[in-house]
């Protein structure tokens, strides 16, 4: 399946009535959400958010109910989505371009996002676009501080809406807006009133752009907004005098800490060495199985020993996404760069585990097969390139 076939999904989450229904209003009747089916998943019997909707000719509005799609109802989204579309050609409609999924207000993204790449069905058909987290500008420093759950939908955002911005002033807006950075440096942030914001700004956030037909390796991994850790200076220090390798944390790359002791944090780690495949299997196989429900979000451009070209990597949690060859014009040069955002696990734990398994002599060959969803499997299969 190649990338540019895959339709896009744009997953809106944010914390109950932080003003995902008042976006999706508004987004509906823009021009450039023709052709968007529109996944709705409501808690309890009484869907009120597809009332509110505005349905349209171009836009087809689906509910999913009675459960919430992150823990209750995962084999339904595909069910959902193949009914839909189905319905939609049957009429005689073009199937949809985009799919843009709001998730009730007490949802983690993570496993919708792991759906995506786990399901047989929805995997060779969709791609993540972008995540969108809406935060009530009034309420959001509160639930924030109160809910793990706003915390995780924040941290594994692409895109963060601070809504109901009418309602604050500049001395309550500008503390949420540094607590939000400290938790996601990247995900750029847009201050919205009353669902005003065109849908424009929210799309495109994925490693493959459809509109353009590229691969916008930067724009996707964001890598220059975080504190950056470099695996060699971990060992360095290490050698050199006798420190550890939480010595190479650079102090920006602190937690934002959380009243409930939640530790998020978000950085970068930098790899100059090529690295080898079974190195770079067995360090995330051990990463996830000890810790995957603490990695919130990895993003990762990974040069390998035993190719030329780059290779992307997305997971969620102990999930990945099966690594997308990249043509080698899409990087500067052969610099291995990891995004983390994870929850209690602190950039010391992971650098420390690299520093573990390198270096290592055998090569094993990396899969690109869409089923082969786990770090475990990544050295199996020869890569097929897919996707480019
Ligand atoms: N003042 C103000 N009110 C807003 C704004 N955006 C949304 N609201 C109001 O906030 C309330 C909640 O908005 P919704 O759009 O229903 O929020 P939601 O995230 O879909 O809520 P749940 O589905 O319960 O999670 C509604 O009464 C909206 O009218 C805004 O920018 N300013």
């Amino acid at each position: 399946m190649q990338f540019s076939t895959l339709t896009p999904v744009n997953v809106l989450t944010g914390f109950l009535g932080s003003g995902k229904t008042t976006l999706l209003n508004r987004w509906v009747r823009q021009a450039s959400m023709q052709n968007t089916l529109i996944v709705i998943n409501e808690f309890g019997d009484i869907g009120l958010d597809h009332q509110l909707i505005t349905q349209s000719d171009e836009q087809a509005v689906v509910e999913m109910s009675s459960g919430c799609l992150c823990c209750t109802l995962r084999g339904d989204l595909s069910r959902t989505l193949k009914q839909a579309i189905d319905s939609l050609l049957a009429e005689g409609k073009p199937a949809p371009s985009r799919v843009v999924i709001e998730t009730t207000g007490l949802a983690d993204p993570a496993p919708i996002l792991q759906l995506l790449m786990t399901d047989h069905w929805l995997a060779h058909r969709f791609q993540l676009d972008s995540v969108v987290c809406c935060v009530d500008a009034a309420n959001g420093e509160a639930t924030l501080q109160a809910h793990r759950e706003s915390q995780r939908q924040i941290a594994i955002a692409d895109r963060l809406l601070i809504t109901k911005t009418d309602l604050v002033d500049e001395v309550r807006l500008t503390p949420l807006a540094n607590q939000l950075a400290s938790i996601n440096p990247a995900a750029e942030q847009w201050q919205v009133v009353n669902g005003n914001l065109s849908p424009e700004l929210l799309v495109g956030a994925g490693l493959f752009r459809r509109d353009s037909q590229r691969y916008q390796v930067e724009q996707w991994l964001k890598s220059a907004r975080y504190s950056v850790i470099h695996a060699e200076d971990v060992k360095h220090e290490e050698k050199q005098q006798g420190g550890s390798s939480a010595d190479a944390v650079p102090p920006s790359s602190q937690p934002t800490l959380t009243r409930h002791g939640e530790n998020i944090n978000a950085f970068c780690f930098c790899v100059e060495a090529l690295i080898t495949p079974d190195a770079l299997e067995n360090w995330l196989d051990l990463l996830m199985s000890l810790m995957g429900e603490k990695m919130l979000r990895i993003k990762a451009i990974v040069h390998l020993t035993d190719r030329d070209e780059p290779l992307a990597l997305h997971g969620v949690q102990h999930i990945f996404h099966p690594p997308t060859p990249l043509p080698m014009q899409c990087v500067n040069d052969r610099i291995s760069r990891f995004v983390f955002i994870t929850q209690n696990v602190a950039p010391a734990t992971v650098a420390q585990l690299y520093r573990f398994f390198t270096p290592t002599s055998t090569t094993t060959t990396l899969s690109t097969d869409p089923t082969a969803n786990s770090p475990t499997n990544l050295s199996t299969n020869s890569p097929t390139n897919e996707a480019i």
